[in-house]
């Protein structure tokens, strides 16, 4: 009797699996498991991350600047991944002021790529593209002398060539190119290409070349100022134009060439009279040092003279006026044109100036104030004389102190009278160094294109948000243990205080 009673007692306790509830528990728990690891999978969320390195050398008209980039290793394709690390001046004037002494270029760059060693981990030192792009200046030195500007690429190629990065090229990049990354990098730092919410255009000022750069829905007139992308799933057709001698640099040669061509005649002293430079500034200037550039005639000495002396006006209205005449609006072969008989579309939509735009703007402080407020902000401070300026900037360079008056004043006329800023369309305008810890400029795009890092098409995103992921990952966790407990619950019964019910 007892040994039957037991049998029967073990044929209850193995027919308990049998029990409908405990199947359906145990497939709960089955599926659960399932549904975890499937969404482990789609979500791919690595742990640790790893990061990947890029360099760009952006070689100015007026300095060389080194950018060292970053990524998530496992996300090259999801824009706005990409970061600024480091950047370094290189010591020293920009690339092609080396035409008569082209084996120093290369030398420059040797503290800024020793930097670079440091800064990316040596392990992702073979795979680190570096790039060199050269701008106006190079762009200039090739016009002027082919040869020399070819030696000056074949010395910054051989130095970065030394380095245990994987060397991707040197070469001088076009105004075009210039102006897309600009607008590229902007937009991929704000995030505008995923979000689709609409892009901003880009204002670059450098010292030998400016570019303007933005969405229009109008036709565009001439095919060399149409550029068309596909970014990210969205079609982007832009409007680009690089003005080379338009940069701040050489645009002050071209004036002070309008400004002295009628004083040639005279054959004592040459003094210029300039109303763009402070009250009391008076300077000994060499022909050479101002004229020698492609973009002004060659002005090398006169009757003899070498040199003139640059006397200061501080006369705002005066300045506003000589600068106006370095742009020429009485031809235009398209329905309309910003100046030189260049076709420009209305400027559409917010811009971000970034380089010299803000440099500029940013130490007169008239980046906040409109249009009319920044004249007149403006046309107080060329007043102020040179003595009371020096005193009051002693950390300053002086070769920026003194050309402020005029950057501000270029910087004014070429939005206004060039591209067409009015007094309404001027509030679109940010002065922008960075976004984020990244500089605002051509570099970021250029390397972005280079590695195909932002795709044509949008990749498949994961699944969920991360957020989202991770609650869900709580809440299946949190179930299979409850169904684990239950589980546990009816599989003891049966030897639990069911007992005398089966006795
Ligand atoms: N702190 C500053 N204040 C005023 N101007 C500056 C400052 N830093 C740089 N710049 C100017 O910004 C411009 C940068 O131009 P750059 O990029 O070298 O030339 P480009 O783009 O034409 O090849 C130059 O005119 C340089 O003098
Ligand atoms: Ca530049």
């Amino acid at each position: 009797m007892d040994e039957q009673q037991q049998q029967q007692q073990e044929m209850k306790v193995k027919n308990s699996w049998h029990r409908p509830q405990i199947i359906v528990v145990t497939a709960l728990i089955a599926v659960g498991i399932i549904i975890m690891v499937a969404i482990a999978v789609v979500q791919h969320k690595p742990l640790n991350q790893k990061y990947k390195y890029g360099i760009v050398l952006d070689a100015g008209s007026s300095h060389t600047s080194v950018y060292i980039y970053e990524w998530p290793a496992e996300k090259e394709n999801n824009t706005g991944m990409v970061q600024q690390k480091h950047s370094c001046n290189v010591k020293g004037k920009g690339i092609s002021s080396y035409s008569g002494t082209p084996h120093k270029a290369g030398e420059s760059l040797k503290e800024c790529m020793d930097e670079a060693k440091k800064t990316i981990p040596k392990h992702r030192h073979q795979e680190t593209p570096v790039y060199l792009g050269a701008t106006a200046g190079m762009r200039l030195l090739k016009m002027d002398d082919n040869t020399a500007s070819e030696k000056v690429l074949k010395s910054v190629a051989t130095s970065l060539q030394s380095y245990p990065f994987s060397y991707e090229g040197a070469r001088i990049i076009s105004g075009q190119e210039e102006g897309a990354f600009g607008w590229i990098t902007v937009n991929y730092l704000s995030d505008n290409f995923r979000k689709a919410s609409g892009t901003v255009g880009a204002l670059d000022l450098g010292g030998a070349s400016t570019q303007i750069t933005f969405v229009s829905r109008q036709e565009l007139e001439s095919p060399d100022n149409s550029i068309d992308f596909r970014l990210y799933g969205n079609d982007y057709h832009l409007y680009t134009h690089s003005f080379l001698c338009y940069g701040k640099d050489q645009v002050l040669k071209l004036s002070l060439e309008k400004q002295i061509e009628p004083k040639l005649d005279m054959t004592d002293n040459i003094i210029l009279e300039d109303p763009c430079f402070h009250p009391g500034y008076i300077v000994n200037k060499s022909f050479q040092s101002v004229f020698d550039s492609p973009c002004v005639k060659k002005i090398n000495s006169f009757l003899g003279q070498q040199s003139f002396i640059h006397k200061g006006l501080g006369d705002w209205n005066k300045c506003h006026e000589a600068i106006k005449k370095v742009f020429n609006t009485t031809y235009c072969r398209y329905s309309r044109c910003s100046f030189n008989d260049i076709f420009q579309p209305p400027v559409e939509g917010r811009f971000g100036a970034f380089s010299a735009y803000f440099f500029v703007m940013n130490f007169l402080n008239l980046t906040t104030f409109n249009l009319e407020e920044a004249k007149k902000n403006l046309e107080t401070y060329c007043t102020t004389s040179w003595d009371t300026l020096k005193q009051k900037h002693p950390k300053v360079k002086e070769k920026y102190l003194a050309e402020y008056c005029f950057s501000g004043t270029y910087i004014i006329t070429l939005l206004e009278d060039g591209y067409r800023f009015t007094n309404e369309t001027w509030e679109n305008i940010d002065f922008i160094k960075k976004i984020g810890d990244s500089e605002a400029g051509w570099t970021l795009g250029y390397m972005l294109n280079l590695t195909n890092m932002i795709p044509a098409e949008a990749p498949d995103t994961p699944l969920l948000p991360y957020g989202g992921y991770v609650m869900l990952m709580l809440i299946l966790s949190l179930l299979i243990f409850v169904f684990f407990i239950l589980g546990y619950i009816f599989f003891r019964r049966p030897s639990g205080p069911t007992h005398k019910e089966i006795i």
